[in-house]
């Protein structure tokens, strides 16, 4: 187990530093910076062309990729059917009345309201990681969603994070504020430009009931650092936020009725509002990134801080003194679910047989059930995936496996 993991963490760390090199407009002499490192940096790059962000292809016109271009985002109005919209919000609620609990599924409570007994639509913000409730997980795999996402990620195509966020109706303690944030501080993969959001609206989403708002053209700049924003009430544990709001560019309020779509880029600065309604503003919402994609260590860059948070948030709940597997396996927190999965798998490797996921990595499983699958192994040390985004990956188009043999080779697989 350790030679093989020494040899694949060797191929990841000779394929990192290929990336890396090719990404990197400095020639490798050159000093380094002296600037706050910013994983993202290295997506950062320009490229040649008349379009950096999308993708060539047969579906969006000229005037919509210029537009994406230009603004780092691109509505299309009326995408999904109102009628797979009902189904999402049934499914929502059978979750928050716990008839049906789903694997790995995080559900978020209000930090105002998470003293109140029970959980209902009125008390829980977010469901999040849903990749195994078939009904909400149907969402990611829509045609009229991916024909879209294909145009930024290309035809290999993960879902990497999926969250269905029901945001309240304000309780005075402003804790459903979604402060201005880049989604990349989030994520341990890249290139940027290979990642986009689908992002629907289940109900009108306006500015009065907190709809997306965004700040049109930042996709252009780099990761910024992320913290919790000074403000009034309690915030939302883990809802970082810019440190240093951009103050200069203008912001836009995304007002989007029932169905409408939008593809929005990692680096975009976006966040909403405030519900002043007395409804619910619903959506559904996942992050697909590129198979092509890889891992990066956040070490050393402003996401670091994140993963030490998530870190020390794991050691405490688990009263654990580091982050292992194995401390997550015997957990019945549907959080852990991968890692226990993870650890049997890694422990059967270590014993000489090989789980169907490790076939698969090695071509060798002929099941076809397992047909068009990646392998997945959920990281135990060293990055957010774990929590944030690389619990589940699912290949949903063709089989290339840059993204998953990454996943599997990074992290200590002690
Ligand atoms: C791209 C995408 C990621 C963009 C975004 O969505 S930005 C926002 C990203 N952040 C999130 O999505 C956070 C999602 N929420 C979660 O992961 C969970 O709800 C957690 C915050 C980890 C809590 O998990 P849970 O299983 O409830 O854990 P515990 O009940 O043991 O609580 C652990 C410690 O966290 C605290 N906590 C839990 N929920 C909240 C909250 N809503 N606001 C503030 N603090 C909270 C809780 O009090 C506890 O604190 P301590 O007792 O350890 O001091
Ligand atoms: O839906 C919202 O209110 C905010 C969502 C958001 O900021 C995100 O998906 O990153």
């Amino acid at each position: 187990m350790e030679r093989l993991g020494e040899r694949l963490g060797e191929r990841s760390a000779a394929r990192l530093a290929a990336v890396l090199r090719h990404l990197s407009p400095r020639p490798a002499a050159a000093p380094a910076p002296v600037s706050i490192p910013t994983s993202a940096q290295v997506s950062v790059v320009p490229q040649s062309g008349r379009f950096c962000y999308t993708l060539d292809n047969d579906l969006l016109t000229t005037e919509q990729r210029q537009f994406y271009e230009d603004n780092g985002y691109l509505l299309i109005k009326n995408l999904v059917s109102d009628e797979d919209i009902e189904r999402f919000r049934k499914e929502f609620w059978r979750i928050c009345r716990r008839e049906v609990k789903p694997p790995g599924i995080m559900i978020m409570k209000d930090e105002s309201l998470r003293s109140q007994f029970g959980q209902s639509e009125n008390v829980v913000n977010k469901v999040q990681d849903f990749q195994e409730d078939e009904e909400l997980f149907r969402y990611c795999t829509l045609p009229e969603v991916l024909k879209y996402v294909e145009c930024f990620t290309g035809p290999n195509i993960m879902a990497m994070h999926t969250m269905l966020i029901n945001k309240l109706p304000d309780s005075d303690k402003q804790t459903f504020l979604h402060p201005m944030h880049q989604d990349l501080h989030y994520f341990p993969f890249r290139p940027a430009s290979r990642i986009v959001c689908a992002w629907t609206a289940m109900e009108r989403a306006h500015q009065d009931n907190g709809c997306l708002v965004v700040q049109p053209g930042t996709h252009r700049t780099a990761l910024k650092p992320h913290g919790y924003p000074e403000c009034e009430g309690k915030t939302n544990k883990l809802f970082h936020g810019l440190l240093d709001e951009d103050e200069k560019t203008p912001k836009v309020h995304l007002v989007m009725e029932k169905g409408d779509t939008v593809f929005f880029h990692p680096l975009l600065i976006h966040g909403s509002g405030i519900n002043r309604t007395s409804g619910f503003r619903k959506s559904i919402s996942c992050h697909f990134a590129s198979s092509e994609c890889h891992y990066i260590d956040v070490k050393n860059t402003t996401q670091e801080h994140l993963e030490k948070e998530l870190q020390e948030m794991v050691c405490k709940k688990y009263d654990a003194t580091s982050v292992e597997l194995k401390t997550y396996g015997t957990s019945e927190h549907g959080l852990c679910k991968g890692k226990e999965s993870t650890c049997r798998r890694l422990r059967e490797e270590q014993d000489g047989e090989r789980g169907p996921e490790n076939e698969l990595l090695l071509g060798k499983n002929t099941d076809p059930a397992w047909a068009g699958r990646i392998p997945f192994v959920d990281l135990c040390k060293g990055n957010l995936a774990k929590f944030c985004t690389a619990k589940f990956s699912m290949l949903i188009h063709n089989d290339s496996t840059e993204l998953g043999q990454l996943m599997y080779v990074k992290g200590n697989l002690t």
